[in-house]
């Protein structure tokens, strides 16, 4: 077999990849890996902790090798976290794979996200953050992506139809 994961899921926080990959998988009865969790049970601590202790810069590296691993290993449904494109040997590990961008409004995403402590860019003005984060980003998660899927009024079941239909793995 081909190897490597059958869909990777990529874009902002509260997207809803980490919710939508758990759907993913069941719908194609391959296992689920998210690099965050992966990242917390490594470390034995919380995203929001690795941060206030030891930096975003931290974080990144940590994000970095998390995903390179994940992408060598993992033939399922993969999540990664909403920062992960920044780096760009990153971007260049996704080159060619199965690659979604979930994509939502900023109202969509304050409704889901905003008022969360465990998402920390998010934690002081909300919206304004998004806003910038987007900015900064969403031209990085269009250039790794094969397929971009509006999540906005839609549950998260829809989006995981969505998703197959926008990478053609209905019949996988
Ligand atoms: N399509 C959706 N509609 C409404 N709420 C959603 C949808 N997808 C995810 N959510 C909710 O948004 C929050 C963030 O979802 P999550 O899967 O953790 O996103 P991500 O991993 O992209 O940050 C969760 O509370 C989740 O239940
Ligand atoms: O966008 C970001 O920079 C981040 C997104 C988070 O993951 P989700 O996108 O799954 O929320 C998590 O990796 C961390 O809080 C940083
Ligand atoms: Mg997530």
């Amino acid at each position: 077999m081909t190897g490597g994961p059958l869909v990777v899921l990529v874009g902002p926080m509260g997207s809803g990849k980490s919710t939508v990959g758990a759907l993913l998988a069941e719908r194609l009865g391959a296992p689920y890996r998210d690099t965050d969790a992966d990242i917390v049970a490594a470390e034995g601590r919380e995203i929001s902790d690795i941060f206030v202790e030891d930096g975003e810069e931290r974080f990144r590296a940590l994000e970095k090798a998390a995903v390179a691993a994940a992408v060598a290993e993992h033939e399922g449904v993969l999540a990664l976290g909403g920062g992960a494109v920044l780096d760009a040997g990153t971007r260049a590990l996704l080159a060619g794979l199965p690659v979604a961008y979930l994509s939502m409004d900023v109202e969509e995403a304050v409704r889901r996200v905003g008022l969360g402590v465990a998402r920390p860019l998010l934690a002081v003005n909300p919206r304004r953050q998004w806003r910038e984060l987007m900015d900064a980003r969403r031209h990085l998660y269009e250039e790794v992506a094969r397929a971009v899927v509006a999540t906005d009024a839609r549950t998260p079941e829809e989006v995981a139809e969505a998703v197959l239909d926008a990478l053609e793995l209905k019949d996988a």
